[in-house]
């Protein structure tokens, strides 16, 4: 397969970046379900990476890998150069502090205010009262809820309380912030206000973020890159833009799937594999091929017109990535060749889906 992203449009900043997190040959098995199955994963300072899997895929274990919270049975974790491999509960506290988490479900103290629930990790570490109090107002400013000091997590919306969670989790400046689901219990409005305060605190803060999460969309807006795991494995991983461009693995494709124009129903149904009278192509394209002038320079270059089906041009971090299907007639066969040769020319990605037998 010819692969349409060779070409790196844009720099990793993080390339050169220290590691704050190194997972080698991470491996964690229950019974003989393998959880984790081998996992190597390297995430750069201020880097936002999405991991992206279906239910029961390793996720959950990684979060706790990560934590401290289960052990490995091979391999090894590194958080800002220290391995945390055989820590006990004391070695692991001062490794937990730099490591910040936000749930699905908040876990907000029901019986505390807000400032105190943000305050909390600091009382624990033993900070001062008059200091913690500060710094939780500081951080309440930061996500958006200077007035809500005093309030009960019971009278705050979803979106409140995830941005108390993400105000606690920040309590004892981490290096790391780790999203386990943070937006799966909230509605798309609140969902995509609480991804734009993450990339926010990223930017600001420059804080390292792994994003679990089973959505694509979620991976789409704000991370920098994403690691497909199934069945314990990184199967797929690479810049976020690329990886919707091109993806590799039939597990990405299906998660994907929502994220890009597919071919409508009622035409797949329709597909002969062998013949008809129109041929049906996938054309996938990112960066400079993706901006559109291809399929005017293809017109010009036949000589015969084929049909627009389906499709569309999106940008992901700011690269053009455009997935087209097209309709090409099969009266004369030469030209299904001349359109294939002259995108595969352009660095597309062009697959014949099949042939339309009932066109009209
Ligand atoms: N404590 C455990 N005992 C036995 N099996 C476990 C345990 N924890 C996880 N597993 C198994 O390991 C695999 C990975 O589970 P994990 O919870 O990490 O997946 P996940 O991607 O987080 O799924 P979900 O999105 O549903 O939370 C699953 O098959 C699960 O049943």
């Amino acid at each position: 397969m010819n692969s349409i992203v060779t070409a790196s449009v844009i720099e990793t900043p993080q390339a050169t970046a220290e590691a704050v997190v190194r997972l080698v040959d991470v491996h964690r098995h229950f019974g003989t379900t393998p959880a984790l199955d081998g996992v190597a994963l390297t995430v750069h300072k201020g880097e936002i990476l999405g991991v992206i899997g279906r239910s029961g895929a390793g996720k959950s274990t990684l979060i706790r890998c990560l934590n401290g919270l289960e052990r490995l049975d091979r391999g090894e974790i590194e958080i800002e150069g220290r391995s945390i491999v055989g820590l006990d509960e004391k070695e692991l506290q001062p490794l937990r502090r730099r490591v910040g988490m936000i749930f699905q479900h908040f876990n907000l103290l029901a019986s505390r205010t807000v400032e105190e629930n943000v305050a909390l990790p600091l009382k624990i570490a033993g900070v001062a009262r008059t200091e913690r109090l500060r710094r939780a107002h500081e951080l309440l400013e930061l996500v958006g809820l200077a007035g809500k000091a005093k309030a009960y997590p019971s009278s705050l919306s979803g979106g409140q309380k995830q941005r108390v969670g993400i105000a606690r989790a920040l309590a004892a400046r981490p290096a790391l912030l780790l999203s386990d689901e943070a937006t799966s219990a909230l509605d798309p409005e609140t969902t995509r206000s609480i991804l734009a305060l993450l990339k926010d605190i990223n930017r600001k803060l420059g804080l390292t973020i792994i994003l679990i999460t089973h959505e694509m969309e979620v991976v789409r807006s704000i991370a920098d890159r994403v690691a497909v795991i199934d069945a314990g494995r990184i199967v797929e991983e690479g810049q976020v833009w690329s990886v919707f461009a091109d993806p590799k693995a039939p597990i990405t494709r299906s998660l994907l799937s929502g994220s890009r124009p597919q071919l409508p129903e009622h035409i797949a149904a329709r597909l002969s594999p062998t013949s008809g009278e129109e041929a049906i192509l996938s054309i996938d394209m990112a960066g400079l091929a993706a901006q559109g002038a291809v399929f005017a320079d293809l017109s010009a270059a036949l000589p015969q017109s084929f049909r627009l089906v389906h499709g569309g041009i999106d940008h992901i971090q700011n690269q053009p990535v455009a997935r087209f299907f097209i309709a090409v007639p099969m009266r004369d066969p030469a030209l299904k060749d001349k359109v294939l040769q002259f995108l595969k020319a352009r660095s597309a990605r062009v697959e014949v889906l099949g042939y339309d037998t009932d066109h009209v």
